[in-house]
């Protein structure tokens, strides 16, 4: 099952199959993505572990190292929120929330031009991302997780200090540009 959410972006139920061992959980398969109008080609992967009431975010890395991610959580909850940041796009400057879980076994897509952040829900939380081009430290970075007026519902949560020095959506030059269909 797929949702659009905010332009170009996706949430996506995984194909699960349940029986008396456990789980089995289909994170990404071409042809089926294909269907949901994704096309993605995997250059990284990596997982965060949270513990509750973490928040990371907003991250996205800048061009020419920008990048689509999925997103999903096999272990805990995460509460995962991007925001569109393309000049031109429909939702430009919008945000969406939506829990991850082992249990609802659901992804994001996330395309390129998008900040992307969560707040673990659990201890234990694993957040793990397929990535669309390879880390570059200089091109990575942020937005202020308190400046786009979401409501995280947690008063003191545990950040990095790079994520608490990030600048507020206010101050923010997007070097995004939307363009139908990515
Ligand atoms: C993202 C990243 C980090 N690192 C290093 C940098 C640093 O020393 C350490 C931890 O990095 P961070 O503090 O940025 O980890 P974290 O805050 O978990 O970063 C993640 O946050 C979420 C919201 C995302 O959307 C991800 O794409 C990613 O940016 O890992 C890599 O070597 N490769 C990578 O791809």
């Amino acid at each position: 099952m797929i949702e659009n959410i905010l332009t170009d972006a996706k949430l996506i139920t995984l194909p699960a199959f349940f029986d008396v061992r456990g789980a089995f959980v289909k994170t990404f398969n071409e042809s089926l993505f294909g269907q949901y109008g994704i096309q993605f080609e995997l250059k990284e992967s990596y997982f965060s572990i949270s513990k509750k009431d973490v928040i990371r975010g907003m991250h996205f890395q800048t061009p020419p190292h920008q990048h689509a991610k999925i997103v999903f959580c096999p272990q805990g909850a995460i509460l995962d929120v991007i925001i569109d940041l393309r000049k031109g796009s429909p939702t430009f400057g919008e945000y969406f929330a939506h829990e991850l879980s082992a249990e609802n076994h659901k992804a994001y897509y996330i395309p390129e031009g998008f900040a992307h952040g969560f707040k673990s829900l659990t201890d234990d939380a694993v957040t793990y991302y397929l990535v669309s081009s390879e880390y570059s430290q200089p091109n990575d970075t942020g937005i202020l997780y308190n400046s786009f007026g979401f409501d995280w519902g947690v008063q003191e949560p545990v950040m990095s200090a790079r994520d608490l020095s990030f600048d507020g959506i206010d101050v923010f030059n997007t070097p995004f540009m939307y363009t139908s269909g990515q």
